[in-house]
């Protein structure tokens, strides 16, 4: 019997992840075996620093990259929202799987909304994206670097006087913590990271057996909607390491796009929209219409 080995990170997450698409290809081709092969990346083993400080580009993937390269992997399973937007030569996205809920949770420790938070109340996130749409919401509010995987950053909240922590929905409902949400935050004041909540599998270009296996767990609007934010992410040419948000949402074929750009302080916020069937177009349109509105300087005093 064929094996063919899948590549992932250890986390718990990742490991969900990754057994989930094993499970998907197993019932589409049961005729094959499919091994998981886990590894540690630079951004598992980094954990004491905000990934904004470490400043690399494919902090979460590269070491599943070269096992592409080299042939030690047939396919790497990544969250795409830890994927930069430009890949290194010679890989492609085979397969974006249906988004889960594309939106970032509360999980507070007393149940307390974020609406309800008493003043100076903490919030633990490393993300310079959450950080300054809260800070936008809510300028009375501190804040906390907070890194590691869920589970620590579980821990963490319940070992520290912090009053919560921002997660994305998608990793939360993965592990089973739904008990665990205060609430789902809304994107006009929470607008999510780019590729949020699809799994991403990448691939050797080369290796067109591998891509027609996976053509069948890719989910064609959730493409559309990730193409679309990140055409807007890389014309504005941001990672995950700026205070950009995006989501795109498809429906009867038509990509409503809506993007967001904000300084770290939370006092200047920016956001745009547009639509249209072709996700280039409408990612570029978004991103033309930030930088009219000041995106461009915006970035460049974070940069
Ligand atoms: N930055 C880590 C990361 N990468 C992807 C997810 C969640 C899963 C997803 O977006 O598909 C998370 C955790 C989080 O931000 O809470």
């Amino acid at each position: 019997m064929k094996n063919i080995r899948i590549g992932t990170r250890d986390s718990q997450l990742a490991m969900w992840q990754a057994e989930w698409v094993q499970s998907q290809l197993t019932k589409l081709y049961p005729d094959l075996n499919f091994e998981l092969v886990s590894m540690k990346t630079k951004g598992d083993k980094i954990l004491d620093v905000p990934l904004s400080k470490i400043g690399d580009k494919g902090l979460f993937t590269k070491e599943l990259e070269q096992g592409l390269l080299n042939d030690e992997l047939d396919m790497a399973v990544h969250s795409l929202k830890d994927m930069p937007t430009l890949l290194p030569p010679g890989l492609i996205i085979s397969a974006f799987c249906e988004r889960e809920e594309p939106r970032d949770v509360f999980l507070s420790k007393n149940g307390v909304r974020i609406e309800d938070l008493p003043s100076g109340a903490i919030i633990g996130t490393s993300s310079l994206r959450r950080k300054s749409q809260l800070k936008h919401y809510r300028p009375d509010l501190s804040f906390m670097d907070l890194r590691g995987n869920l589970q620590t950053r579980w821990r963490k909240l319940q070992e520290s006087d912090m009053a919560g922590i921002v997660l994305a929905a998608a990793g939360v409902k993965r592990l089973g913590w739904e008990e665990r949400i205060t609430q789902i935050l809304p994107e006009d004041i929470m607008l999510s990271a780019v590729g949020q909540g699809s799994i991403a599998v990448e691939i050797d270009e080369k290796r067109s057996d591998i891509a027609e296996l996976l053509s069948r767990l890719n989910h064609t609007p959730t493409e559309q909607a990730v193409h679309a934010e990140r055409t807007l992410m890389r014309k504005l040419e941001g990672g995950c390491q700026v205070p950009i948000g995006a989501l795109g949402q498809v429906a009867d074929g038509q990509i409503v796009l809506r993007g967001m750009v904000a300084s770290l302080d939370g006092l200047r916020l920016i956001k745009a929209e547009a639509k249209g069937t072709d996700p280039e177009t409408v990612g570029i349109e978004v991103a033309d219409r930030l930088i009219d509105l000041g995106a461009a300087s915006i970035l460049a005093e974070i940069r």
